[in-house]
């Protein structure tokens, strides 16, 4: 738990949150959503500083669409990036856009559960919740002794 606590970044810049928010914005504006009509963007900083957006991606088979959330994932991979830093997630409506189920798990593969996740929609923030209050007690890459990723990534727990 102490180590979880010492593994823990300093808080990120209002400056740093607001390129997030701009990118995840400008994600949400390109989403393709004629199904849902739920237009949704996603940005996520790395270990380098590098910001990757994405936006939602429905088809005709409704269940194969991608959320916002993994395609920023992909960006952030295909970058070369091996850790998330921050993540910020804007949506609309009434209630904030939290992460579904599948992408909490899929950002936990690259983020810690101290991950500051923002939410915020077309007025501003909605919120912000760590990783592991999203998705506690989560199975991560500590749980596979084949985990490719370095121990430093692989902080347990629920610090939140
Ligand atoms: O965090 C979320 C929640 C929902 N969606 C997408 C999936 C689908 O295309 C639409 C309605 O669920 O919103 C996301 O991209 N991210």
């Amino acid at each position: 738990m102490s180590e979880d606590l010492d593994q823990r970044a300093a808080p990120l810049p209002e400056a740093q949150w607001h390129a997030l928010l701009e990118a995840a914005r400008g994600a949400r504006e390109r989403a393709y959503a004629p199904y849902s009509h739920f237009h949704v963007g996603a940005a996520l900083l790395d270990e380098a500083g590098r910001i990757h957006a994405g936006c939602n991606v429905e088809n005709a088979a409704y269940p194969e669409g991608v959320c916002a959330e993994a395609g920023a994932l992909s960006a952030l991979v295909l970058a070369g990036g091996r850790r998330i830093v921050a993540a910020v997630v804007v949506g609309a409506g009434t209630e904030p856009v939290t992460p579904c189920g599948g992408c909490r798990q899929k950002l936990r593969e690259f983020g810690a559960p101290s991950l500051p996740v923002r939410i915020a929609d077309a007025q501003g923030w909605r919120g912000e919740h760590t990783l592991a209050a999203l998705l506690p007690s989560s199975f991560g890459p500590q749980n596979l002794s084949t985990s490719p990723l370095p121990a430093s990534q692989k902080d347990s727990g629920d610090a939140s």
